[in-house]
């Protein structure tokens, strides 16, 4: 897998989202060792789990694209409703904006949510699946601040009394989900296109 991304070689960035996009860019600077160039293109929504969504999600690109692709697919859950929407919380908030998705919780106690993230590459037809995971913890709250990134005004993260919305973008960039699942992915290439790998930099970033 690590020939298959070369130094040099670009990876393009699959995805319909304009706002994804610009927080891949900000999280991402000069950290990611391939040159990545993006492709907007809808692909389908899926169904399932969300491991099986994202595979399925970068097939598909790979299809389209015809070399090595990245895609994300973003999953907000509610700990009351057992993880749902997750892969769903598109149509979600398309339907209800954040007023609805707090009103969903209103018979519940719990409100309590995980934002989870998934970036999967593939490097080429018929080349299995990489897939990094990010998850940030908060909760679902009656929406504040701008409206301009799908449910931030609605998501207030753990230790924090902003909501994603309410945030610089540099501080939400530091915490996110898509942060957490990004840093994963860039460590996987970064170490291994490392030759000089002493045992030190192998170690896991968790934080
Ligand atoms: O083309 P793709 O990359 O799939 O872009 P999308 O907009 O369809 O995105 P998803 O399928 O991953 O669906 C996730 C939904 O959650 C929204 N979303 C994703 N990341 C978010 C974030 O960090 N904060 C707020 N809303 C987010 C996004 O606008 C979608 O409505
Ligand atoms: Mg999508």
């Amino acid at each position: 897998l690590n020939m298959a991304v070369q130094a040099g070689r670009s990876v393009v960035f699959v995805t319909g989202n304009a706002k994804k996009l610009e927080e891949v860019i900000q999280i991402l600077g000069d950290k990611f060792p391939y040159k990545l160039v993006s492709r907007k293109i809808d692909l389908p929504e899926y169904q399932g789990e969300p491991d099986e969504i994202s595979i399925q999600k970068c097939k598909e690109a790979v299809k389209q694209v015809g070399g090595p692709v990245i895609v994300e697919d973003t999953c907000l859950c509610f700990r009351a409703l057992e993880g749902l929407p997750g892969p769903y919380i598109k149509w979600f908030l398309d339907k209800l904006k954040p007023e609805g998705l707090y009103k969903m919780l209103a018979g519940f106690e719990d409100k309590s949510a995980w934002a989870l993230c998934t970036f999967a590459f593939c490097p080429g037809k018929e080349q299995p699946v990489q897939l990094f995971r990010g998850i940030t913890e908060g909760c679902i709250v009656e929406p504040r601040g701008p409206r301009d990134f799908g449910w931030d005004p609605c998501f207030q993260p753990d230790g924090f009394d902003k909501t994603y919305a309410e945030m610089p973008k540099e501080l939400k960039n530091t915490i996110s989900h898509r942060y957490r699942a990004l840093t994963a992915m860039s460590d996987h290439f970064t170490q291994a296109n490392d030759n000089s790998t002493p045992e030190s930099k192998k170690k896991k970033h968790d934080d």
